[in-house]
């Protein structure tokens, strides 16, 4: 394996002690402790593509001066993954010119972080995305034939998240997908239907905007022929990874970050071609649940250990939706959340 094949920064020159900066400390009269280097000198940029070790980063968003750099992660951070969306602090040559590697220092706070497991057993997580406020989940109406329970895992995984889920559902030139949707009725998503000679991009577009959408969904769906809708190949130049070595290679299981730009705003569509399946061995029951503030609300009267299932002994939920507290719609909502925890629960393999 070359170097640039790497994940590994082993081989990679340390950063002299120039690039380190130890920032004043006006309360105590010595330094800072030489294990947190302040990097004064860093600045921000958003990770758009990962490929092999290396960063597509992009610097001064949204400025006349915004570029896009190749990065690499420095070697304190070798046991932090980062993920398309992350915000993360450079240092060293950010100018972006060709054969120039900046060097990632500092991962700044995320505000969501969509994880996956190996599988339903396994607790161990991959991190896909980070700070990505929506999810695009996209299922065809036929060819292949939606599956609820496929959509349920998409679900948990956003709701565990704390990422608003909205669904999509393609060809629609094959099938009615009415009685399928019924199904999600209870949960209050917002819902497109799309068909490929009639996609309605405006009505889509007008949710992405101001947002970072991750687009999630299973092989044939139709999640490509609506990404290039929605990103035009104008718009394109950003996401794909160059590497250093200019031997750039985007390969189609990358995740990449795609901008949104139409005279009403812009935002950031994140693809995830290779991301097939989401194991849910990582999910907490408690998150899904607080999803659905208005049942969490009442959970608080149930008894502790509480599974909130229709089994469940002395369930405050179950007793309020029985007794109508919270109409039609709480059964259907409830019906959801059930489904939900059931999902996670059975950890069923697919
Ligand atoms: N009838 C019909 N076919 C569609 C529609 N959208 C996409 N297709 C077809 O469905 C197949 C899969 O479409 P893709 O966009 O490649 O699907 P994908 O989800 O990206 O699948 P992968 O490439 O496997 O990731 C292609 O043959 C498309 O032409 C649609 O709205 N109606
Ligand atoms: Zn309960």
């Amino acid at each position: 394996m070359s170097w640039w094949e790497s994940d590994d920064d082993e081989d990679e020159p340390e950063f002299d002690e120039a690039d380190i900066r130890v920032r004043p400390n006006p309360k105590a009269n010595r330094p800072r402790t030489k294990t947190r280097p302040a990097y004064a000198q860093a600045i921000t940029a958003r990770v758009l593509g990962v490929d092999r070790g290396r960063y597509t980063v992009l610097v001064d968003e949204n400025l006349e001066t915004e570029h896009e750099v190749t990065a690499a992660r420095a070697r304190e951070l070798r046991k932090q993954p980062v993920v398309n969306g992350d915000r993360v602090d450079i240092v060293g040559d950010s100018t972006g010119d060709d054969g120039t590697l900046a060097r990632i220092v500092r991962i700044q706070p995320r505000t969501t972080l969509l994880r996956r497991s190996a599988d339903d057993t396994d607790a161990i997580e991959r991190v896909v995305v980070a700070n990505a406020d929506q999810m695009l989940i996209v299922v065809a109406a036929a060819n292949p034939e939606p599956r609820v329970r496929l959509v349920d895992r998409y679900l948990v995984a956003a709701y565990d998240a704390g990422i608003r889920p909205m669904l999509v559902v393609t060809k629609t030139d094959l099938a009615d997908p009415s009685e399928f949707l019924a199904n999600f009725a209870g949960l209050g998503l917002t819902v497109f239907t799309s068909r490929s000679d009639d996609i309605p991009l405006d009505i889509i577009t007008a949710d992405l905007i101001g947002h970072e959408t991750v687009f999630v969904g299973h092989s044939g769906v139709g999640k490509s022929t609506l990404v290039n809708a929605l990103v035009p190949d104008a718009n394109r130049a950003t996401g794909v990874v160059n590497t250093v070595t200019g031997r750039g290679r985007h390969t189609s299981s990358s995740t990449v970050s795609l901008r949104i730009d139409v005279p009403a705003g812009r935002g950031w569509a994140i693809d995830t071609p290779g991301v097939r399946s989401f194991g849910l061995g990582h999910v907490d029951t408690a998150n899904i649940l607080k999803s659905f503030t208005d049942l969490d609300a009442i959970a608080q009267r149930c008894p502790r250990g509480c599974t909130h299932l229709p089994d469940a002994p002395d369930c405050a939920i179950n007793e309020a939706v029985a007794a109508g507290e919270l109409g039609e719609q709480g059964v259907a909502r409830l019906d959801s959340l059930q489904r939900l925890l059931t999902t996670f629960s059975e950890r069923p393999t697919f």
